[in-house]
This record gives structure tokens, C-alpha cells and sequence, in this order.
């Protein structure tokens, strides 16, 4: 009998049952509702009494035998299927270790340095599915299973890494490893999350341990000249932004003993744990760079990170959609040894973190500024910082709270800062940053010009300093102007050029290196001359360094105009004389009545100026 017949007949039953059902319900209708209630269990009773025989009657076809057969068959083997590969692997993991790492996981695991160390493997050169990226992972050595050694041009070098889902097979310390590159859905989004799987086919936990040791080193060793920069991103998470080579001290040029003040203090703290747990003090160290842009803050921080071997961690307090819980589940996702670095602290109180003032001098002060709109009022962008005072110092704690940590905070503007900030404890040592001294005007055009090795040569010794530039003097004229260089100095300049000059390369300053080398005199005294035209405390070294930049091949054509260049800026700064008020008041007549007319308006804004 085949299937149609079958389910025919099957119908036909069900349907006869059906018929019987409702012929007994009718006649239970045409009773009262008692009868009625009565033939409902008198229903069921019917259909339960036809199932035994109606089943014996589907199992007299052979076809439903038949399926019934199958379907057991297959329940069995699919089960078996289960339990052997369940028996499988765990028989085979038995003898396998399996490490994933979070590709998400950047503070902590790093998984950089295991991308670098299998960027580095032999394997890559005969794989034959590869992903290709120019990604440095943190450090910006050739890569790619030594392909990179053959790449010799600038720039990004290629890497050649495990392409996504497949899996590669290698040999360490003469066990099988397996490596797997995953991407997975994460998140309420279901942004991609990368994963990296290591199976090692040993049971001795050892070998994992070497693997990652080894490839930790390596990574290590390719990094020693390089720091890296991280950014928390809107997610909250630490990304890093670049890595770049240490800066190195000696290009930093400070009034003397400032640069061996923090950086000694700061390897104290380092080195003092023990200190500070025996004594009971919390071990923290917390450094204010303030004063004028361009003087240097920034570029000392790097170097001092560089110098002590620390990532930099740049937490911006003015970045969107940060709030206090999200403040510190990044600070709470900080590796243990680095440098925090808020830039520009004052922002944050400009843009959002209150408190109560207190002292009415202050709110006074405070409130003229809101008023003001000035660098220190709110500028109407409150809404743009959602952290509070009390978050930003429980983040400032945060960042101390784990040993080895060390914060650097910067300002242009010490006076906005909230007292509770400042205080030792969250920022212990505050460091002013102020314009250009002599000293620093001589240093800057030396290590210009000269290689590092004879401008050290060549660097007054410190007790050298002229008493008069090391006074402390008290101008605070920032110059927070642009330090480019006026299109006309370089017109100006370039009319002198020599041909040989005239196109500056990067080998330029060591052909002019040399050339002043052979008058090391001339080096010293054109240093000399050159601080003899630069007003003390009047420029920032930003700036200076643009000056210089514009005479990158030209060291006397730098002295030499430097004069005229002064006298510019200096006219450039000086604010415009306030027109007397019956002169400004005729000229607003005189641009209001004649507005219309169009011309007479710019000319007394001309004789204003003029005057
Ligand atoms: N003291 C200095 N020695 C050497 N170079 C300097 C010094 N100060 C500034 N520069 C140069 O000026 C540029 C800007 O410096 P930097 O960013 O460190 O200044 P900053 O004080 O942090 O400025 P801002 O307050 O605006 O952030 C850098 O390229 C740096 O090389």
C-alpha cells in the first residue's frame, strides 16, 4: 500500500470518528444542559477507545512501519553521532590546552603582542590564505614573517597575519599548535569582536606559559624605543592611536633643573613602594604642568614616559557622552603601570565640572566669567561635560589607586582649578611652564643646528646661566598665537638663499651641522647673538621652533632677521590703542549715518587705526 492510500484511509477514520462526535453532541443539544455537560466525558471516552485501534490500524500498513522503523533508526544514530563526538573531544582535549584571547581586551591581554609574535612565524611564509595589514601592532617593526625585511620603504611596512576563520598549524618546542583568527557578533549592536584561539596539543601548562612569555618579550624587545598612546573611545574602552619613538630628554629644553626635577621625583615614586606601604601612605604621585602653550608641557610628559619605559594614557574629560560612571570604568580599565595624562584640565571646568563655590570673592570671580563668556565661563557648552567635580576627583583617586600609576595633569589656565583638585595627595607637585628664557633661546637654536652629540658638547653648563636670565621674572604674556612663520619672513628670507640651500632636505641640517661645525665658534656666538634678539619670557619655544623652522638650512639668515621678526610679533601683540570716545562716537555716527552709502564706515575704522 503506498503513502496516498494510507493517509486516505487514516482521513477517512478520523472523519468517521468526527461524524460520531458530532451526531452524539446534537443529540445532547436537543436535551436540557445537563445531558449536555454528561456527553462531553462520553467524547473523550469515544476518542481515547479509538486511538489503540486506530493505531493498530496505521500499523497494519507496511509504509507506516516502515517510516516508524527509519525514524528510530535515526534517532539512534544521531544519538550515537552526540555521544562519540561528545567522547571525541573530550578525549581530545584531554591532551590539548586551548587559550582564547579578547581581541576587545586591549589594556589587559594585549593581544598585539601575540599577533606580533605569529606575524613573526615562518609559517606565514608558505601560508597560503593570508589577511595583509599595515597595522604596526603597537610598534612599528617590519613584520610579516620576515617579509618585512625585503620591504625597505618608508613608511607602514606590510604584515602578513592569520586570515579570519581558518585555521593555521605550527610546530613549538616540537608540539602541534593550532591557530584560529574568529570574529564574533558583540554587544547590543553586534559589532564585530575579534578572537584569537591557541590550541597546543600538550598537556603540560608549561609550553602555553613559554609560548606567551616568549611572544611578550619579542614584542618587548621590538618595542624598547617606541611608546604608545592610548585614547579611551566612545564606547569606553582604551584604543590605541599611535606608537611612535621615545622623545628624548635631551630634546626638551627647559631653565636647568627643572626636567631632572620631575623626572627624578617621578623615578623615586617608582622606585619607593616599600616607602610608602611602611609608613602607611598611599602610593601616589600626581604631577600639574602649567603656564604658557606651547612651552613644552606635552613634549615632557612623552619624554619622561619614554624615559621610564610607560605607555601614555590621554583621558579627556571634555570628550562626548562622558559621564562619571563612564570616567571610571575607563580608569578602572587602566593597566597598572602607566601615565595618565589629562590634557588641559581646565577644560573640563570650563565645559561642565561644578561645585558649589563657597567663598564669595570666588563666586564672584566665577560668575563674572560665566558672564564674560571668557576662557573661563561656561561658554554656553555645558551641556557638552556631564562629569561632576566629585567624579573627576574620585577618577583622579581611581587613577592613583593602583600602585605604579602615575598622573600628569596640564593647564594653560592654574586659576580655574578647583582647590580640591590641586591639593597634595591628587597633585602633588605643580610645575610652571613660562615663555622662552635666554637660556632656552641659545639651547633651541644649538640643538637646531648642531647634531645632538656636539650641541650637548657645546651646552653651557648650568652654573654658565647668566644670573639675570635665571631670575625669576614675572611676566605671564602667554603667546598663544600660531607659531607659524609670517609668509613674508620666508619670502624675505629665501631672496638670500644661496643655491646650494635652496632646496632643503632632510640631509640640509646635517650638511649645515657640518658647515657650522667647522666654526664651532661661529656656533656659540650665532647661538649667542640670536637669544641677544629674542626678548626674555616673550615667545613660547613652540613658537621659536617655528621661527627656526623657516630657516631650517639658514642659521646666520635666522640671526640675522630675527630683529625684524621681533619687532613684528611685537607690533602684531600689542593690543590696538582704544580710539578716543568723542572720536569713536563720531565715527559710529559717521558709519551709521553713512552705512548705507557703503564707503565712509572702513575709512574711520582706517584713520582708527592709523591713529
Ligand atoms: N621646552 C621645549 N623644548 C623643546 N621643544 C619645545 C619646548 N616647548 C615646546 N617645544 C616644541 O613646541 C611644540 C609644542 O610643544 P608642547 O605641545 O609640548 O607644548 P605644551 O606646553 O604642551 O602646549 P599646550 O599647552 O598648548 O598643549 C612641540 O613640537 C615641541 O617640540
Amino acid at each position: 500500500m503506498d503513502a496516498v492510500s494510507v493517509l486516505q484511509t487514516v482521513m477517512s477514520a478520523i472523519q468517521s470518528g468526527a461524524v460520531n462526535l458530532t451526531s452524539s453532541g446534537e443529540s445532547s443539544a436537543t436535551g436540557n444542559a445537563t445531558v449536555a455537560s454528561a456527553a462531553a466525558p462520553a467524547v473523550a471516552s469515544f476518542n481515547i477507545l479509538q486511538l489503540p485501534s486506530l493505531i493498530s490500524m496505521l500499523l497494519s500498513f507496511s509504509a507506516v512501519r516502515d517510516w516508524l522503523k527509519l525514524l528510530l533508526l535515526g534517532a539512534i544514530v544521531e544519538t550515537c553521532r552526540r555521544v562519540l563526538t561528545k567522547a571525541y573531544y573530550g578525549f581530545v582535549n584531554y591532551f590539548w590546552i586551548t587559550a582564547t584571547f579578547d581581541g576587545n581586551d586591549e589594556a589587559s591581554l594585549k593581544p598585539d603582542w601575540l599577533m606580533f609574535w605569529l606575524s613573526k612565524h615562518t609559517i606565514f611564509r608558505t601560508a597560503r590564505t593570508l589577511d595583509v595589514s599595515t597595522r604596526s601592532f603597537g610598534r612599528n617593526a617590519a613584520v610579516a614573517g620576515d617579509a618585512g625585511n625585503e620591504d625597505d620603504t618608508e613608511g607602514r611596512k606590510i604584515s602578513f597575519l592569520p586570515s579570519l576563520s581558518t585555521t593555521y598549524t605550527l610546530w613549538y618546542k616540537y608540539r602541534y599548535v593550532t591557530i584560529t583568527r574568529d570574529e564574533v557578533p558583540d554587544g547590543p549592536w553586534n559589532s564585530p569582536r575579534q578572537t584569537l584561539r591557541i590550541r597546543i596539543l600538550t598537556r603540560d601548562h608549561k609550553i602555553l606559559r613559554q609560548l606567551l612569555i616568549e611572544a611578550k618579550q619579542l614584542f618587548h624587545k621590538a618595542s624598547e624605543n617606541m611608546i604608545s598612546i592610548y585614547v579611551s573611545d566612545p564606547s569606553d574602552y582604551w584604543k590605541r592611536v599611535s606608537t611612535h619613538h621615545k622623545r628624548p630628554m635631551q630634546s626638551i629644553i627647559l631653565d636647568p633643573g627643572v626636567i631632572e626635577l620631575v623626572l627624578n621625583d617621578a623615578k623615586d615614586f617608582l622606585a619607593s613602594k616599600a616607602w610608602y606601604a611602611e609608613r602607611g601612605i598611599p602610593h601616589r604621585r600626581g604631577y600639574l604642568l602649567y603656564g604658557a602653550p606651547g612651552s613644552g608641557k606635552t613634549s615632557l610628559i612623552h619624554s619622561i614616559a619614554g624615559e621610564l619605559n610607560l605607555d601614555v594614557y590621554i583621558l579627556s574629560l571634555t570628550r562626548l557622552g562622558l559621564d562619571d560612571t563612564s570616567l571610571s570604568s575607563i580608569i578602572a580599565d587602566l593597566p597598572t603601570q602607566c601615565i595618565v595624562l589629562v590634557e588641559d584640565i581646565d577644560a573640563a571646568f570650563h565645559q561642565g565640572v561644578k561645585r558649589d563655590i563657597a567663598d564669595p570673592e570666588k563666586r564672584e570671580q566665577h560668575d563674572a566669567r560665566e558672564h564674560s563668556g571668557g576662557k573661563g565661563g561656561n561658554e554656553g557648552t555645558n551641556t557638552v561635560g556631564r562629569v561632576t567635580l566629585s567624579g573627576l576627583l574620585n577618577a583622579l583617586d581611581g587613577i592613583a589607586a593602583q600602585e605604579g600609576r602615575i598622573l600628569f595633569a596640564t593647564t594653560n589656565d592654574y586659576d580655574a582649578l578647583d582647590p580640591a583638585l590641586c591639593r597634595p595627595g591628587r597633585l602633588d607637585l605643580h610645575i610652571e611652564f613660562k615663555l622662552a628664557s635666554k637660556y632656552q633661546c641659545r639651547e633651541m637654536f644649538r640643538r637646531f643646528y648642531l647634531p645632538s652629540s656636539s650641541a650637548s658638547k657645546s651646552t653651557k653648563d648650568v652654573d654658565e646661566v647668566d644670573e639675570d636670565e635665571a631670575i625669576d621674572d614675572k611676566d605671564s604674556g602667554y603667546d598663544s598665537r600660531s607659531a607659524s612663520v609670517d609668509a613674508d619672513d620666508t619670502s624675505a628670507s629665501e631672496k638670500s638663499t644661496s643655491s646650494a640651500e635652496a632646496s632643503p632636505d632632510l640631509g640640509c641640517r646635517s650638511l649645515i651641522s657640518r658647515v657650522i661645525r667647522r666654526h664651532s665658534n661661529d656656533a656659540a656666538e650665532l647661538a649667542d647673538r640670536f637669544a641677544a634678539e629674542i626678548p626674555n619670557r616673550s615667545f613660547s619655544m613652540a613658537t621659536l621652533q617655528g621661527y627656526l623652522m623657516a630657516y631650517k638650512t639658514r642659521p646666520y639668515d635666522a640671526v640675522r632677521d630675527a630683529r625684524s621678526w621681533v619687532e613684528r610679533r611685537q607690533l602684531e601683540k600689542k593690543p590696538k590703542a582704544p580710539a578716543p570716545k568723542a572720536a569713536a562716537a563720531t565715527a559710529a555716527a559717521k558709519s551709521t549715518v553713512t552705512s548705507e552709502a557703503g564707503t565712509q564706515a572702513p575709512a574711520a575704522v582706517e584713520a582708527e587705526a592709523a591713529a
